[in-house]
C-alpha cells in the first residue's frame, strides 16, 4: 500500500499534518447551495508552460492555486521566466522561445501534466542540461511512448534511475522538427506535449497518431489554447494528424476556466443527498470532459438545468442505475460515478478506462478495493469495474495519494455514518480548499 509522498505537497497545499477526516452524513434534501469552484488543473498549466515560452508578458486571472500548478510555476522559474502571482492572477514574464538558464534543476512534483508537456519544449527551446525529478508516483507512470519520440527527433535524454521513467536529464541544444508518430490510446497528455513541443522546434512538426486518443477533449484543450497564445494548429477531425507551425507563443491576458473535474464532486453531492448544488462559475460551453457527468446524472435521475451562466444539478430521492458507461473521454471521473453507484437501484458498469491503472494511483483496483471494504459487491475487470447496489458500512478508507479517491470516496461519507478519509491532504494536488467546500456546502468535516 502506498504512503504518501509528502515532498510533492507544495506550499499551496492545505491539511499538512491532518492524518484522518470523519465526513458526516446529511439528511436528505438539505444540501441547498451555489458554489464557486477554482481554476481548471489543466489550463492552468497549459497556460503557465505556453505563457512562460511566450513573447512579451501574459497575465492569467483565475488560476488554480495547488501542488500541480505550484511546482509547474516553480520548474519555470528554475528555467529563468520571471513571475508574481497576486491572489489567483499570475503575471508571467515570458522568455520569447527560448529558456534563459542553461542549466536547472526541477522539481515537478505529482503533475501528469507538466510530466508530459514540459520535456520537450526542454529539449527543443533549451540549450543546456535539464534535470528533472518528479513524485514517487509520477515516477512509476509512464513517460517513455513521449521520450521516444522527442528522441526520434533529435532529443538527448538520459534516464536517471530507471530507463523509461522519471528522475531523467535532458540534454538540450533545440529539436528541427518535420515528423513523429506516436500511439494516443496510453495518455492524451503525450500529444498535448508534442504539440507544444511543435511550436518551439526550427522547422514546425507534423504529428499523427496510427491508432486513437484516450480523452481527446484535453487535446482540443492544448489545440484551442494554442491558438490563443498565436500558434494556430491545423488539424483533420478525429485529431489522428496534426501540423504546428514553428512559431513563437504570443503573450497574452486571459481569465481560465473553472475546474469541471473538481466541479463534479460538489454536482455528485447533491445527486447523492437530494440536495440542490449550483455551480456558479461553470456552464456547459467547455472543453473539458468531465462536464460529461452532467449527462450520467441526468441518467441516475437528477434534474439539472443549464444556465447561461451557471450548472445546477438536483438530486431525485433514489438514484437510477442498471446501465453500463463508456467512460475513456472522461475517466476522471471513473471514481465518482464508482462511489455514487452503490446508491443506485441496479448495478453501474464502467468500461474502457484502463489507461487510469497508470494515474495517481491504480484507479479502477482502489475503487474496487475501498468499495468492498464497505462491504460492497463490485467486480473488477482490466479496463473497469461493475458496482452493484448495497447498503455501505462505516469504515476507515485509504487514499493512496489520490486527490480524487479522497474526494470521491468522501461522497460516500455524506450518505454513510462512520467514514473516515485517511490522508485527505492529498486533495491539494488538485483542490487544497476541497473539505472547505464540503463543509461550507453543509457536510460535517472533522479532522483529527
Ligand atoms: O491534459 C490534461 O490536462 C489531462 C489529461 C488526462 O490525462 P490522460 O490523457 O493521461 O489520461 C486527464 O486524466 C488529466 O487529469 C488531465
Ligand atoms: C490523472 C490526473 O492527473 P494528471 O494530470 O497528473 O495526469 C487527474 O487529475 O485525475
Amino acid at each position: 500500500m502506498s504512503t504518501p509522498d509528502f515532498r510533492a505537497r507544495s506550499p499551496w497545499a492545505s491539511l499538512t499534518d491532518v492524518d484522518k477526516v470523519h465526513v458526516s452524513p446529511v439528511s436528505p434534501g438539505s444540501i441547498q447551495t451555489s458554489l464557486t469552484v477554482p481554476g481548471s488543473k489543466s489550463f492552468t498549466n497549459r497556460a503557465l508552460i505556453m505563457a512562460a515560452l511566450a513573447e512579451g508578458t501574459s497575465t492569467l486571472a483565475g488560476i488554480l492555486k495547488s501542488d500541480d500548478s505550484y511546482w509547474c510555476l516553480g520548474a519555470l522559474r528554475a528555467l529563468g521566466v520571471k513571475s508574481e502571482v497576486d491572489g489567483d492572477t499570475v503575471t508571467l514574464h515570458g522568455c520569447g522561445g527560448r529558456w534563459p538558464e542553461e542549466e536547472a534543476e526541477l522539481y515537478i512534483g505529482a503533475a501528469g501534466t507538466t510530466a508530459r508537456f514540459l520535456p520537450g519544449p526542454l529539449a527543443a527551446a533549451g540549450n543546456g542540461v535539464y534535470k528533472v525529478e518528479a513524485s514517487k508516483r509520477m515516477s512509476e507512470r509512464p513517460v517513455e511512448p513521449l521520450m521516444e519520440a522527442l528522441e526520434e527527433l533529435g532529443a538527448d535524454v538520459h534516464y536517471i534511475d530507471k530507463k523509461g521513467f522519471y528522475p531523467l536529464e535532458i540534454h538540450a541544444g533545440g529539436l528541427p522538427g518535420k515528423e513523429v508518430t506516436i500511439s494516443g490510446k496510453l495518455s492524451s497528455q503525450f500529444i498535448s506535449g508534442l504539440l507544444l513541443t511543435g511550436a518551439c522546434t526550427q522547422e514546425g512538426l507534423r504529428i499523427r497518431i496510427p491508432d486513437y486518443i484516450v480523452q481527446h477533449a484535453y487535446v482540443h484543450i492544448t489545440l484551442d489554447l494554442m491558438n490563443q497564445f498565436g500558434v494556430p494548429v491545423t488539424y483533420n477531425e478525429d485529431l489522428t494528424d496534426m501540423q504546428v507551425p514553428a512559431k513563437n507563443f504570443q503573450g497574452r491576458s486571459m481569465a481560465l476556466e473553472a475546474d469541471a473535474s473538481t466541479a463534479s464532486y460538489f454536482m455528485a453531492l447533491a445527486a447523492l443527498t437530494a440536495g440542490t448544488v449550483r455551480i456558479n462559475n461553470l456552464t456547459m460551453d467547455t472543453n473539458q470532459p468531465d462536464i460529461g457527468m452532467v449527462d450520467v446524472f441526468e441518467k441516475m435521475g437528477c434534474h439539472v438545468e443549464k444556465g447561461s451562466t451557471y450548472i445546477e444539478v438536483t438530486g431525485p430521492e433514489q438514484l437510477s442505475g442498471g446501465f453500463e458507461l463508456s467512460m475513456k473521454e472522461m475517466s476522471d471521473q471513473t471514481l465518482t460515478v464508482a462511489a455514487l453507484a452503490p446508491f443506485a437501484d441496479a448495478p453501474i458498469t464502467i468500461r474502457d478506462v484502463e489507461h487510469i491503472r497508470h494515474h495517481e494511483s491504480d484507479r479502477i483496483h482502489a475503487a474496487c478495493t475501498e468499495l468492498q471494504k464497505m462491504g460492497i459487491r463490485v467486480d473488477e475487470y482490466s479496463d473497469g469495474l461493475k458496482v452493484y447496489p448495497g447498503t455501505p458500512i462505516g469504515v476507515s478508507l485509504h487514499s493512496y495519494d489520490d486527490h480524487r479517491v479522497a474526494m470521491a470516496l468522501s461522497l460516500v461519507g455524506a450518505k454513510v455514518p462512520g467514514i473516515y478519509i485517511e490522508d485527505p491532504g492529498c486533495v491539494s494536488k488538485t483542490c487544497p480548499t476541497f473539505y472547505d467546500l464540503f463543509e461550507a456546502a453543509g457536510v460535517p468535516i472533522k479532522f483529527s
